[in-house]
């Protein structure tokens, strides 16, 4: 087995060497190989995704990735910001199916944003594509004013699109993870509105009718943004495309306690994939020592289980989460009245520790 450890940017570094030591802990055997992506490799060769991360992405079984971007990179052309690293990785690879588990663990009621009978039990999973919509589509690009006048850009244009297998391979990545729970999805789009999600929707009830087991209801994603802080046990699998899932997942993040408690997983047809927390390189408290590194250890859980098959490693290390979090520990995020607060070393170490005691 082969794990490729792209740390990336800003907490990135510090969250990831926590997931690795909780990784190595595990006595599993694997190799891994570290390499530059996002703004320290453009930074060290003037690339975000240099050719060879990339080669070594691909030719791994799997990749654990932190995040990339900072501020000061805001300046660069689109093709040279770090969130480009992200973005070729999950296109090269065709990693278009992102799963985002929002789980409430019990000891968190108290730190999530809503009351604790709205998220007590909570645990739901969005299902993101991640390959198309408007992050991919062309045409894009700026149109420079003929005179002169703006010289960046007087207009700028994306485009949304997908096509029917697009949505169709998703379609079914949503439906068959629903029969493993509890048979229910819910499709978010915006119908109402585009084009591209009246395609989505008659898609969704397509394949839908090759899943008469499962339960589909379709929402408009402003109501569903609305339904996520009103009654958000309603959903079980929520299944949208690639701008949607990127907000709706980052709300979701708040209903669990943090977006420090949100990992993911992002597979390709091959069940090769790359495992990140949703979050990003959370410039503002990078190097403080303070990042939740959580998101990135159950991140690291989703790759044995899903891409590397160890899924009772995977076990072990959600149970260790699970007693950290019952001994009171908690990264400044999760923080609440009577724990203790810890940093990100600690929290990883106390993983580690739980984990030898399991
Ligand atoms: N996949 C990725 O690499 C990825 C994902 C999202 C954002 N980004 C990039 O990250 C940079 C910062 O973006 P942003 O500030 O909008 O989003 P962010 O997710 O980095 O941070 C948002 C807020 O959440 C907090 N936060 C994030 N992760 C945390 C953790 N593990 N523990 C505790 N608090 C945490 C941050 O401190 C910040 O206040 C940008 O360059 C953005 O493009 C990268
Ligand atoms: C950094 C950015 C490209 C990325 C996205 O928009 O997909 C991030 O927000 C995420 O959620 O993984
Ligand atoms: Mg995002």
């Amino acid at each position: 087995m082969k794990i490729a450890i792209l740390p990336g940017d800003g907490i990135g570094t510090e969250i990831v060497a926590e997931a690795v030591k909780v990784l190595h802990a595990l006595d599993l055997k694997f190799e891994t190989e570290t390499a530059l992506v996002g703004g320290a490799a453009y930074d060290a060769h003037g690339h975000p995704l240099p050719d060879a991360t990339l080669k070594l992405a691909k030719e791994s079984d799997a990749i654990l990735f932190g995040a990339v971007g900072d501020w000061k990179y805001d300046t660069l052309d689109r093709p040279l910001r770090p969130e480009q690293a992200i973005l070729g990785l999950r296109k090269n690879l065709g990693l278009f199916a992102n799963f985002r588990p929002a789980i409430c663990y019990p000891q968190l009621v108290d730190a999530s944003s809503l009351k604790r009978e709205l998220v007590s039990g909570l645990d739901i999973l969005i299902i993101r594509e991640l390959t198309g919509d408007i992050y991919f589509g062309q045409p894009r690009g700026r149109r420079v004013s003929p005179d002169g006048h703006f010289p960046g850009a007087e207009e700028a244009f994306d485009t949304m699109r997908y096509s029917r297998p697009e949505i169709q391979r998703i379609a079914h990545v949503a439906f068959q993870a629903a029969r493993k729970r509890s048979s229910r999805v819910t499709s978010v789009d915006k119908a109402n509105v585009l084009e591209t999600f009246q395609l989505w929707k008659d898609v969704l009830t397509e394949i839908g009718k090759e899943y008469p087991d499962v339960a589909l209801d379709h929402m408009y994603v402003d109501n569903a943004a609305m339904q996520l802080v009103k009654a958000p046990k309603k959903f079980d699998v929520v299944v949208t495309g690639n701008m949607f899932g990127d907000i709706l997942s980052d709300a979701a993040a708040m209903l669990t306690g943090s977006i420090g408690m949100l990992p993911s997983a992002s597979l390709n047809t091959k069940n090769q994939g790359l495992y990140e927390p949703s979050h990003g390189s959370a410039p503002d408290i990078a190097g403080k020592g303070v990042a939740n590194p959580l998101a990135t250890i159950l991140s690291a859980a989703m790759m044995l289980r899903f891409s590397l098959n160890q899924p009772e490693a995977a076990v072990r290390i959600e149970k260790a989460v699970d007693a950290v979090l019952t001994q009171g520990l908690r990264t400044p995020d999760i923080f609440s009245e009577g724990t203790t607060k810890v940093g990100t070393v600690q929290m990883g170490d106390a993983v580690v520790k739980a984990l030898s005691q399991s």
